[in-house]
Formats: structure tokens, sequence, C-alpha cells
């Protein structure tokens, strides 16, 4: 077990990480989620041991987790960062690269292990390729493969899923499903887009300003956000003043200026309810996205699967009173 407590780094002018506490089990990914310059990178480094923390630690199975300063090569056995530009030998096969993680065990079981490696991360068709030769998403999973070869309590990815189409970036979420479960791995990744964080991680974090301000499990972060930023960051939402909530026939707030959040899918057309104007249609493939205006003030984004809907054409909403969520700020 990964524990991070109070973690922070200082430059000269921001603090990249304030004062962040956090635990990785065994067989389990955590997701952070922020947004450009939030400190994903730099907590990662800290993580890892790859960067000297101002003040906290960070503790695998109790033994603390030294930084540069205090050791010739920096890092740890038993904690891997995949980097997002991956970082893989050129010249050698994308078998070798992998086998080059065992290069210090006995021959049979590397063997073993390399042929085990790529069918865990379905790359078995071409290792004999090199990674020139290789598609990105190929690539990825090939500096996933190495990292967790010689089985590390704890794989850290830093955005595995940004340069990656869709295809790949759902293989690359299989694969860690799959990682975590057979080996037991300690996960944690950072992405500044919480699509794919949603499906894959148990936990849920949201980095701000260097500061993890919400955890928890994904459906709780996705339906009850702190924050403003919070709901943005882990997927569409409408976020209005709490004074608009009699426009939507909903109960009045005790704070008027107080923000609610209600999610797209959470608002339904109907034949009876409150009236409103299609704005725009935007076609998302298995689903409209739509932009209703309700009155001057006060315009909803909703999901609809109706084929016939035009801007301009006149429908009515309704929001259940428990579909409204109260922001902190
Ligand atoms: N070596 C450094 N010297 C000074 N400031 C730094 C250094 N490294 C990072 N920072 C600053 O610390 C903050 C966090 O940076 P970091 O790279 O960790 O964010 P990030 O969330 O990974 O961003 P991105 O998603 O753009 O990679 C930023 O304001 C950045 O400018």
């Amino acid at each position: 077990m990964l524990t991070a407590s109070k973690l922070s780094k200082f430059y000269t002018d921001v603090t990249a990480v304030r004062n962040v506490s956090l635990t990785l089990e065994p067989g389990r990914v955590m997701a952070l989620v922020g947004a450009s310059g939030s400190g994903k990178s730099t907590l990662l480094n800290l993580l890892a041991g790859l960067s000297d923390a101002d003040m906290g630690e960070v503790r695998l199975n109790g033994d603390r987790i030294p930084g540069p300063s205090d050791v010739l090569v920096p890092g740890h056995n038993d904690i891997r960062l995949v980097h997002q530009e991956y970082q893989l030998m050129p010249n050698v096969s994308i078998r070798e690269n992998i086998a080059y993680a065992l290069r210090f065990f006995e021959k049979d079981y590397r063997d073993y292990r390399v042929n085990e490696l790529l069918k865990l991360c379905r790359l078995t068709d071409i290792q004999d390729r090199i990674p020139r030769h290789v598609s990105g998403g190929e690539k990825q999973r090939t500096a996933i493969a190495r990292a967790i070869a010689d089985k590390p309590a704890v794989l850290l990815l830093d955005e595995p899923f940004s340069h990656l189409d869709l295809p790949n970036r759902l293989l690359v979420r299989d694969l860690l499903f799959d990682l975590v479960r057979h080996e037991h791995t300690s996960c944690l990744f950072v992405t500044h887009d919480a699509t794919d964080a949603l499906s894959v991680a148990d936990t849920l974090g949201i980095l701000r300003d260097g500061k993890l301000i919400q955890l928890g499990s994904p459906i709780d972060v996705y339906r009850q956000p702190l924050t403003a930023y919070a709901a943005r960051m882990t997927g569409p939402v409408n976020i209005l003043k709490a004074k608009h909530l009699p426009t939507l026939r909903l109960p009045e707030s005790s704070d008027p200026e107080s923000l609610i959040c209600l999610r797209p899918e959470q608002i339904k057309l109907v034949d009876d309810g409150v009236p409103g104007i299609v704005q725009a249609v935007y076609f998302k493939g298995s689903h409209y996205e739509i932009d209703v205006a309700i009155s001057r003030y006060v315009f909803l984004r909703l999901l609809t699967t109706h084929d016939t809907m035009q801007v301009n054409q006149e429908v009515n909403v309704v929001i259940q009173e428990k579909a409204v969520w109260q922001l902190k700020s």
C-alpha cells in the first residue's frame, strides 16, 4: 500500500502541490482529474520518488520513499511511472523492449513472463516490430508492459489516454482493469479528461491548483461534486444560480445566490412541463445534446434520443427535485 501524507511542492512563484494525502491500495485504480497546471505531473513525480517534497512524505508498506536528494539513483524499484512519451528503445523490437526490463532474470522465466505480458497487453501479433512501426496505442501498451514486467507494487501513469483514438483508449482501459486484477498492482493515473476515469477508477480525485479538493467513488464525485470546477471536470453539467429554481418549478433555495448543478441526463423532455425553445442540437452518435432556453436567463443542456429535434422547436422539460445538487462554490 502506498500512502502520501500532506505532500507539498513549492516552486519560486507557485505551489504546484498543496498538502495532498492519499492511499493507493493493491488491486485498485485511482484516477486524479485536473486541468492543465493543476499539479498532476508534479504529484506523480513526488509519488514515484523522482522529485523531493518540500513538506510531507510518501511511504510504501510503511517504508519512507526517499527523494532524489537522499539517494544516488532516484526512484524506487517497486514504483513505476509511465510517461506520456512512452520512452521506448527505438531500435529494438517490442518484445525486446519488454524483455529488457527482465534482463536480470533467468532466460526461461524471462521468456515465460514476456509471453504473458504480450498476451495481457494484446501485443503478441506485433512483438517483432520496432516502435516506429507500431501505433501510438501499441506503444502505450508496450510502455505499460515494460513498467509492470517485474511486478512492481505501484504503477503510476501520466495521461495514459490522451494521445489515443477511441478503440485504443478502450484497449488501455481494459488492460488497466485486467492488470490490477491479475497482478494486484496499485494503480494511479492522472488525466485532464474524466471520461475514461469514470469507468475504470475505483476512486476518483479532483485536483485544482495543486490541491486534492475531492476524493470519492466516481459515482459520488460525478453526482455530488463539491464545487463547480469538480462538476465541470467530470462531465457535461448545467450550473445555475439557485434563484432560478422556481423558473424550473423546483422549490426555492434558502440561499438564492448559491450555485446548483444539474446533469443533462437528469432533465427529461415531456409533453407537459416547463416550456422552452431549442437553441442548438448536437449529434453525439448514441444521442443528441440539445440546448434549451427556458427564459432570458436560464439555459439548459439536456440529452435526447429523438431524431426530430429542430432549432426553435418548442419543448417541455421536467426536472426531479432530487436531481438538483447544491454546490459549495
Ligand atoms: N520545474 C518547475 N519550475 C517552476 N514551476 C513549475 C515547474 N514544474 C511545474 N511548475 C508549475 O507547477 C504547476 C503544476 O505543474 P504540473 O506540470 O504539475 O501540472 P499538470 O497538471 O501536470 O499540467 P499539464 O496537464 O499541463 O501537464 C504549474 O503552474 C507549473 O507551471
